[in-house]
């Protein structure tokens, strides 16, 4: 008797292991990538913007405003909106100086690339799973190309493991000139408590402070919150900050990779009042904005090169 060529072979602890999941949502607006042990994230094409994060115990990590739109017509409030190729008002006399608030990264929709995953060894390995996304110049919007014209590529590469979210943005020079760009992500965690909540790791560094519209703030042992916060720390030489939640404790340790700034938000009672997509409006009680990004100045990339950075958030659940 002839054997089925199909027949399975033996199977072995590997095969049996569970993997990770995605799911791309019925009407090709959002990915969402599941691992067994429970963690999952979810980021809409839209800007690529991660929409939500949870933990194995299905806490959310990520503040989302429940006033966001997520339907293409504008940046979202919340998650995680990539800013490039420029950080905040462009710059008079810049060739990004035609372009929105932070860029068009956010405001573009981008195409989802596939996933790739490493395997469970055994049943108790862990499991990570890679979500690519694609923004090429060639699918930017008229107005965008128009104003900023230059012929790149990006990836974003968002990676859920059990240690924590990896968002890291490879950037090409596909044209014949050098370009500058900045980028940033600006990430907005949830918190329980603002008024309990601290940011170390950016201990006696001096900052811009947006809000005093200072050049240099003054360095303290950690970020409090009692106010509006709006402050970019520059050029910071070590790799971790953390955010401690109100009993002390690490709740989520932002790792840089190539990556020497980090701007820290909250925009308080008044600001959130003027952001009609800012909902609830007390809702800067529950979030804090730690961005990892490169900010300060520009980054040149040459034709044909190629620039990657990014960051790893660590959650302590
Ligand atoms: O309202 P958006 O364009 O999303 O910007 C939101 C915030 O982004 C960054 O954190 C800047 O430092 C802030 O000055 C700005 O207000």
């Amino acid at each position: 008797m002839v054997d089925r060529p199909n027949k399975p072979s033996a199977i072995s602890p590997t095969t049996m292991s569970p993997q990770p999941t995605v799911t791309i949502a019925d009407d090709n607006s959002t990915v969402t990538a599941k691992l067994p042990s429970g963690e999952e994230v979810t980021v809409l094409l839209h800007g690529a913007t991660v929409l939500s994060w949870k933990a194995a115990g299905g806490q959310e990590l990520l503040w989302l405003s429940e006033g966001a739109v997520l339907d293409g017509s504008k940046p979202v409030r919340g998650g995680i909106p990539l800013v490039f190729p420029v950080f905040g008002p462009p710059p008079k006399n810049h060739a990004t100086s035609s372009l929105p608030q932070h860029g068009f990264a956010r405001s573009s929709r981008w195409e989802y690339l596939g996933k790739s995953s490493t395997e469970a060894q055994s049943t108790t390995s862990d499991n990570s799973i890679k979500l690519d996304f694609g923004l090429y110049s060639t699918a930017l919007s008229a107005e965008a190309r128009k104003a900023w014209p230059y012929d790149f590529g990006l990836v974003y590469s968002v990676t859920l493991s059990k240690e924590g979210l990896q968002t890291m943005v490879t950037v090409q020079n596909e044209g014949k000139e050098a370009f500058e760009f900045q980028v940033l992500l600006h990430t907005y965690f949830r918190v329980k408590d603002i008024s309990k909540t601290t940011v170390t790791g950016l201990a006696g560094l001096p900052f811009i402070d947006k809000v005093a519209n200072a050049t240099q703030g003054n360095p303290a042992p950690t970020v409090t919150f009692s106010g509006e916060v709006d402050r970019v720390y520059t050029n910071i030489p070590q790799s971790t900050t953390s955010i401690l939640d109100a009993d002390g404790k690490p709740y989520i340790d932002v790792v840089r990779d190539n990556l020497s700034d980090t701007v820290v938000w909250n925009p308080w009672t008044e600001k959130a009042k003027g952001m009609g997509d800012f909902q609830p409006k007390d809702g800067f009680k529950h979030m804090v904005c730690v961005e990892a990004g490169a900010v300060e100045g520009w980054t040149k990339l040459e034709a044909g090169e190629t620039w990657e950075g990014g960051m790893l958030a660590k959650s302590h659940l």
